[in-house]
């Protein structure tokens, strides 16, 4: 397995691009299989998920064609001759379970794998589940299958998630595109990976109002079409390289990045003491002067502070000056970054949800284990601003989120290397 090693050194300065968002492309894949058109994906990242999503749909029988490096996906789904989604394939990404909605509502059956729980959390999929009980599908679960029926097809209804869930929306809002009648999704996620695909299914002549609010109303229609979309900027790619300048000083623009995409993380930059300014190609990060600020975080759904966020959030808070206290309330165990960050120097005291790090003057370099994906980044970011060599182990979670992040920070002055492993 590949290592990554950094070497801690002064600050960085010049220009990040920002890639297509992971998940936005990976609920955007799916789409194809609401139509027998063609959907092109421009701006689309190049990773191991998106990899993974190819293989999943190819199973299914649609076609699925990489271009201009794997920038541009074209799919299409005129003849689909598998309904099976398989648990081989299912089990390496969660974001399987969003061909569920799409295949039902096109062709009235479909099985998908259970995905499992993961590193970070159980994440159970019985929300995508009641969602398309609610516009008439029969489900049943077998031997680790979902078996889902819908014989006169789905039917539009109304359902309110009890908790709000960013993958049950995509799956329901995606289904009610071909559902008769209207529905209504009360509670709805307001991810703006969800208006990104609520966009691309407009395109493809789906009837969508109201996404970006908890409210989305969706007139079914008969059938949809092709189109081509290009992919929203990764949020959370832009928000992990606007931390790299905050913790290591100087000063980087990170091309494609909006304000409008980040919520409650731009402003805890500022309580921070960073600085962040809208230029005409993204945005431009530095570090005011002094040490970072402590400050506390809560992640919530967006527009709140994002849990994908939160790793990297704490990278940043081991060095700041004062105590910060971080809560996690969307994932039951996604502090796994601090022991290893702790190994570095870091004081954190983790109760439950809770972890609470007291800054220290200056982290230092050491061996670390990386036991997902964000929290892979959070320690290369934490190994940026150490003193020495740290050698972050296991970065195949890395390759799901980001694509050639040597390069892109190497570009800004970073030590940063990948050594193959076997
Ligand atoms: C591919 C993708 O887009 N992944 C993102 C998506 O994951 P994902 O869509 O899996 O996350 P959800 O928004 O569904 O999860 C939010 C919470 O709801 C719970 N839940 C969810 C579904 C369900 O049926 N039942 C249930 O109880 C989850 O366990 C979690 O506690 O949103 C998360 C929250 O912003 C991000 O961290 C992930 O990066
Ligand atoms: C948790 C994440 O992804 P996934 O939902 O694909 O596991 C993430 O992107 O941080």
């Amino acid at each position: 397995m590949d290592s990554i090693i950094v070497k801690g050194n002064g600050p960085l300065n010049g220009q990040i691009p920002i890639a297509g968002a992971k998940n936005a492309c990976l609920t955007l894949m799916p789409a194809t299989l609401l139509s027998d058109e063609p959907l092109t994906l421009t701006n689309a990242p190049r990773l191991s998920d998106i990899k993974t999503m190819s293989a999943l749909l190819q199973s299914l029988g649609c076609e699925v064609s990489q271009l201009q490096d794997g920038q541009v996906l074209v799919m299409s789904s005129h003849a689909l001759d598998n309904h099976v989604a398989d648990y081989d394939i299912v089990r390496k990404m969660r974001a399987s379970i969003l061909v569920l909605g799409p295949m039902l509502a096109r062709d009235g059956h479909a099985v998908v794998s259970l995905p499992g729980g993961c590193a970070i959390g159980a994440r159970p999929v019985d929300l995508h589940l009641k969602a398309l009980e609610a516009m008439g599908a029969e489900l049943e679960l077998k031997e680790g299958y979902v078996h889902a029926k819908a014989p006169g097809g789905l039917k539009g209804g109304t359902f309110e998630f009890p908790v709000v869930s960013v993958g049950a929306t995509e799956n329901a809002l995606m289904a009610a595109t071909l559902a008769k009648g209207t529905t209504v999704l009360k509670n709805a996620a307001r991810e703006p990976e969800i208006v990104d695909l609520a966009d691309c299914l407009r395109r493809m002549g789906a009837q969508i109002e109201g996404d970006g609010t908890d409210t989305i109303t969706i007139q079914g229609v008969d059938r949809l079409g092709g189109a081509t979309h290009p992919v929203v900027t990764d949020r959370i790619e832009l928000g992990t390289y606007m931390l790299a300048p905050a913790i290591c000083g100087g000063e980087v623009e990170c091309l494609g990045g909006r304000i409008d995409l980040l919520g409650a993380f731009c402003e805890k930059l500022d309580e921070a003491g960073i600085a962040v300014t809208e230029t005409e190609k993204g945005l431009k990060v530095a570090r005011r002067n002094g040490r970072v600020r402590a400050v506390d975080v809560t992640t919530e759904p967006f527009p709140g502070f994002p849990t994908d966020l939160q790793a990297q959030m704490m990278a940043l808070m081991c060095t700041a000056e004062g105590t910060s206290v971080l809560e996690e309330k969307i994932f039951e165990n996604r502090f796994m970054h601090a022991p290893e960050l702790m190994r570095m120097g870091a004081e954190i005291d983790v109760q439950g949800g809770t972890a609470t790090v007291t800054g220290v003057e200056r982290l230092k370099g050491a061996p670390v284990m990386a036991t997902d994906l964000r929290a892979s980044v959070s320690l290369i970011l934490a190994g940026l601003a150490a003193e020495g060599e740290t050698i972050v182990n296991r970065v195949y979670h890395l390759d799901r989120g980001y694509e050639r992040v040597e390069e892109k920070l190497g570009n800004v002055g970073a030590h940063i290397e990948r050594v193959s492993g076997q």
